[in-house]
């Protein structure tokens, strides 16, 4: 992503870069503006063609798709960030090496001088004079070459604080900001890990979605919303510890994957998570009273072989909408699908 348009040719993208968000009831915050901005370009083919698919099959655009567009098609893998910092602290410290040899064999070869001097000095003292010359710039080599140690020894530190700081964005890159979470992006490379790992393996999925959640919004608004949803967030991540990978799947809806845990133990883990939620209390920091109960309604599924994770998570969905048209506040499992 490098733009060196002229500022005519620029505006005239920004404003179709504005357009595009408008239409798509997008809100025009960084990610997405790159991303409206890099496809109004007309540049990135592979964004373009996976933005135009999305508009040809009239599906929704929201902030997950288009931060899922962001770090696939535009931000610099991580990869090759990381493959660049350790070219770059592989060289530093190679550098490093040579000048410590040369400043050595500096060093070394002084030393000599040193000790040969009076004995070559007594006998001419023209070469005396050629000696002391030749050893004032061997000095000066020596200079030159503990300031280049110094600078490197800079350098190496600095890819030292830019591999600390790479790590940190690696991690950032796979979390939800609001929830802390585990985002999509996160969730897909886990579930390809696990399945390449083991293709036969067990992974149960529950997926969980806030009840009425809109309405709750409409009365207390969105950054008590938005407080509310990270409070459950959290409720949700301490039913899974390291077992597992809690999941912001979407707005209001949060997914937790089990590697090698069955349908059962799933649906039992999902029930404890209900009733978890459904315990939680909620006061207003503004006026202190009491806001009404949340509940979640729960989707539990088995991954098979035969389908792939898109299909798994719309599977788990539909579980979800089960539970929500069987009453809300319930878990429904993936047995239920198939007897109705
Ligand atoms: N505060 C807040 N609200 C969000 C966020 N993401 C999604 N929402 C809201 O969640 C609501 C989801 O609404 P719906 O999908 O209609 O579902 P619902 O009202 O919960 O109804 P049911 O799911 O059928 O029980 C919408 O009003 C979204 O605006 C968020 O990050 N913060």
């Amino acid at each position: 992503m490098m733009y060196n348009d002229p500022v005519a040719l620029a505006r005239e993208k920004s404003s179709q870069a504005a357009a595009f968000l408008l239409r798509h009831n997008l809100a025009p915050h960084p990610v997405n503006y790159t991303v409206s901005y890099e496809y109004s370009s007309g540049q990135n083919a592979g964004l373009c063609q996976a933005i135009e698919q999305r508009v040809s099959a009239k599906l929704h655009f929201d902030d997950f798709i288009m931060a899922e567009f962001y770090s696939h098609w535009i931000e610099k893998s991580p990869q090759q960030n990381e493959q660049l910092v350790q070219r770059v602290s592989g060289m530093v410290s190679r550098l490093s090496g040579c000048t410590n040899q040369a400043q050595e064999a500096a060093s070394d070869y002084l030393e000599l001088l040193d000790h040969h001097l009076p004995e070559l000095s007594s006998q001419d003292p023209a070469l005396k004079l050629n000696m002391l010359q030749l050893i004032e710039a061997t000095e000066k080599i020596r200079l030159s070459h503990k300031q280049l140690y110094q600078q490197l020894d800079h350098a190496s530190q600095q890819s030292q604080q830019l591999r600390t700081e790479l790590k940190k964005m690696k991690q950032q890159r796979l979390l939800d900001p609001l929830t802390g979470l585990y985002n999509r992006l996160a969730m897909q490379e886990h579930l390809e890990l696990w399945l390449s790992e083991q293709p036969e393996r067990h992974i149960a999925a529950i997926a969980v979605d806030l009840d009425h959640f809109r309405q709750f919004n409409r009365d207390y608004g969105d950054t008590i919303g938005d407080v509310i949803l990270s409070k459950v967030a959290r409720k949700v991540r301490s039913y899974v510890q390291d077992s597992g990978l809690p999941v912001r799947a979407g707005g209001e809806e949060f997914l937790i994957l089990l590697p090698d845990v069955d349908l059962r133990t799933a649906s039992e883990i999902a029930e404890q998570v209900r009733k978890g939620v459904e315990k939680l209390r909620f006061v207003s920091s503004r006026n202190k009273k009491t806001l009404p109960k949340i509940t979640i309604s729960l989707g539990v599924s088995l991954f098979q072989a035969k389908e792939n994770w898109q299909q798994f998570l719309a599977r788990t969905n539909q579980i979800v909408q089960l539970a929500k048209h069987r009453g809300r506040n319930q878990v429904a499992t993936e047995v239920m699908l198939q007897t109705i």
